[in-house]
């Protein structure tokens, strides 16, 4: 699949976006900031990343994950938990990164910080009705109905 895309720091020139590897379902996003930046214990900031999509598609979308590496041993994951990307947006991709844990972290310019996955998508077409066609053994039961063990 071919997506359009916009460089909009020119230090990305160099490192443009690519898949880490042929199996990467994640493109990792940079952090494209002038100068090292520290989030302090539950502080949160919106990073740019440099990059503008647009998916075009309303059949797919583009998800902002956090770098597990980043999460599981800094505490560095994203304010909105995750990012989700709607196939007409144009502007830049903007990362925003919190500081979960009880530790000031430095995120330096250019580092790798989040990663960007594109899912498909279904717009559905919702029809309103009084009751469900056919019943289903789960029916209305949730949240731990099936049991514990
Ligand atoms: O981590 C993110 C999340 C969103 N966006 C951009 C792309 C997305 O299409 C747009 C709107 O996001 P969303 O719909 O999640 O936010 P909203 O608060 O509902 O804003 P809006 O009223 O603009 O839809 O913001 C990002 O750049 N990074
Ligand atoms: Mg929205």
């Amino acid at each position: 699949m071919k997506i359009d895309v916009k460089i909009m720091d020119a230090r990305l020139a160099a490192q443009l976006p690519a898949y880490a590897t042929p199996g990467s379902a994640g493109l990792d996003l940079r952090a494209c900031l002038d100068a090292p930046l520290t989030l302090q214990p539950n502080a949160w900031q919106l990073v740019p990343t440099g990059l503008a999509i647009h998916l075009c598609d309303p059949g797919y979308a583009g998800l902002i994950l956090p770098r597990s590496g980043l999460g599981h041993k800094h505490g560095i994951v994203l304010g909105n938990l995750v990012g989700l990307i709607d196939s007409d947006y144009q502007g830049q991709l903007m990362v925003s990164a919190w500081n979960r844990s009880s530790v000031a972290f430095t995120i330096e310019p250019m580092e790798r910080l989040a990663q960007l996955v594109i899912v498909p998508v279904v717009q559905a077409q919702f029809q309103v009705v009084q009751d469900f066609a056919t019943e289903t053994v789960r029916g209305e039961g949730g949240y731990g109905s099936t049991g514990t063990a």
